[in-house]
């Protein structure tokens, strides 16, 4: 893991939150992206060398969309960053964490990521990103 790439914060209303994320950080969101396989739209904010991800749900069969049928808005997950998704994906396995994508999915600006189930993980959500070149 080479740095903490992003923390997903579910939101109901992408525009409103986008307002109130522009006033806490005090900087403007530098791209919003649609993940048509996951159901989001997303809007990030660059902070340091990582991001806040904002995700609202476009489908109600979305993972957001069922994680705010149940909890409140908030943080969703945390995403590490890198160099080789594989060989993580390998060591992961090898350590025993629950892996819940068989390879990499196409993510939001420029990645490809997979996500470890909550229950592996102390019950955080955990993204793993590999920048595509
Ligand atoms: C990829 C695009 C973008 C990017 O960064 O590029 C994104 O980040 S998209 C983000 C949205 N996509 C995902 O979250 C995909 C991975 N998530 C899943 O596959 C599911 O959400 C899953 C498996 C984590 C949970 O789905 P499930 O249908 O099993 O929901 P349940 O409500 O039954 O939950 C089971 C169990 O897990 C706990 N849980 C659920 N979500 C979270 C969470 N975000 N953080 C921590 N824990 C979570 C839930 O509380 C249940 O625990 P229990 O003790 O049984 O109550
Ligand atoms: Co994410």
């Amino acid at each position: 893991m080479r740095k903490i790439e992003h923390i997903g914060i579910a939101v109901k209303d992408l525009k409103s939150s986008n307002e109130l994320f522009v006033k806490l950080l005090g900087k403007e969101n530098y791209k919003e992206e649609i993940v048509e396989g996951e159901g989001v739209k997303t809007s990030f904010f660059m902070i340091g060398n990582t991001k806040i991800e904002l995700l609202e749900a476009t489908r109600t069969d979305s993972p957001i969309a069922k994680y705010l049928d149940k909890k409140p808005e908030g943080v969703h997950h945390i995403a590490f960053d890198v160099e080789d998704i594989y060989l993580e994906m390998d060591r992961l396995k090898k350590e025993g964490f629950q892996i819940l994508n068989d390879s990499p999915k196409k993510g939001a600006d420029n990645k490809l990521v997979v996500f470890l189930h909550p229950k592996s993980t102390n019950g955080v959500l955990v993204e793993i990103c590999q920048e595509i070149d």
